[in-house]
């Protein structure tokens, strides 16, 4: 709601044929090219970088905790099992391979992975452990229900030391090419849109209230987290999350690629 509020306050919301669904339907939409500009979740970019150019902001982002990206365990996290049954949730891509990344490279444990619908009686019916985000992650957050949450935005910055970026903006090559101009429109309509919901905050959480179970200082909380923009210290975090993803999934299917020599690829046009 942070991204799209301002849109329907400075009237860009009639220029733009806007879609609402899960990040993991908004991203197979984006490289189908069934949309033309739009989030897409980190690892879904790298795996697409060919056909998108970068758009700077908005951007999901958090530098330290971001309470909806979660890795939910039974036992805390000292006593999980060394070969854990982990569940990951459906929807997510990005923290998921985060999840399984410190899983595997931090806390030094060899899981077993299973998906699961997103949500936490499900995904912990059949495991040790589950990586969910969103709504539910936020609600695990704040009611555990006796298990252990363990933030990894929070956990890849101690890691790292650098933000964590979850999904970014971009749009398709060929639309760019065709259409600089409306890109940059977009590009600015979304800007100005974050910038109205940072001074209307306060009227942004009121209505999200109305709408998700949550309480307005749960909401506030979690919208002054995120972060909706690039800079520098997002890209490293980006880049450093390719460099590891593509050693990581080397072996995977579907590997993760590395970024291209100077990555990532901005549409030019944009100021940054
Ligand atoms: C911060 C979040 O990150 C999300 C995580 C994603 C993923 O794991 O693939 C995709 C989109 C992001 O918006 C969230 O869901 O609240």
């Amino acid at each position: 709601m942070p991204i799209y509020w301002g849109l329907a306050r400075t009237g860009a919301l009639l220029e733009v044929d806007l879609h609402r669904a899960a990040p993991d339907e908004l991203s197979r939409l984006l490289v189908a090219g069934d949309l033309d500009i739009g989030p897409i979740t980190l690892v879904e970019y790298l795996r697409h970088a060919e056909d998108l150019l970068l758009i700077p902001d908005p951007a999901v982002a958090a530098d330290g905790p971001v309470l909806s990206v979660n890795l939910v365990t039974k036992s805390p996290l000292d006593d999980l099992p060394a070969s854990p049954r982990v569940a990951l949730a459906s929807h997510s891509r990005t923290g998921v391979l985060l999840g399984r990344m410190l899983l595997e490279d931090r806390y030094g444990r060899t899981p077993t992975y299973t998906v699961t619908a997103p949500d936490l009686d499900a995904a912990l019916a059949d495991a040790d452990a589950a990586v969910l985000i969103g709504d539910e992650a936020l609600r695990v957050h704040h009611e555990p229900r006796g298990n252990h949450v363990l933030d990894l935005a929070a956990e890849w910055r101690d890691w790292t030391g650098l933000p964590m970026v979850f999904a970014v903006w971009a749009v398709r090559r060929d639309y760019a090419e065709a259409h600089p101009g409306l890109v940059k429109d977009v590009h600015l309509a979304f800007r100005e849109s974050v910038r109205r919901s940072r001074d209307e905050i306060d009227e942004v959480v009121a209505a999200a209230a109305r709408w998700e179970p949550f309480a307005p200082d749960a909401l506030a909380e979690y919208f002054d987290r995120l972060q909706f923009g690039l800079g520098d210290r997002h890209l490293d975090g980006l880049r450093e999350f390719a460099s590891r993803a593509s050693r990581y999934t080397g072996r995977d299917p579907e590997p993760v690629p590395a970024l291209p020599e100077g990555g990532p690829e901005f549409f030019a046009a944009l100021e940054r």
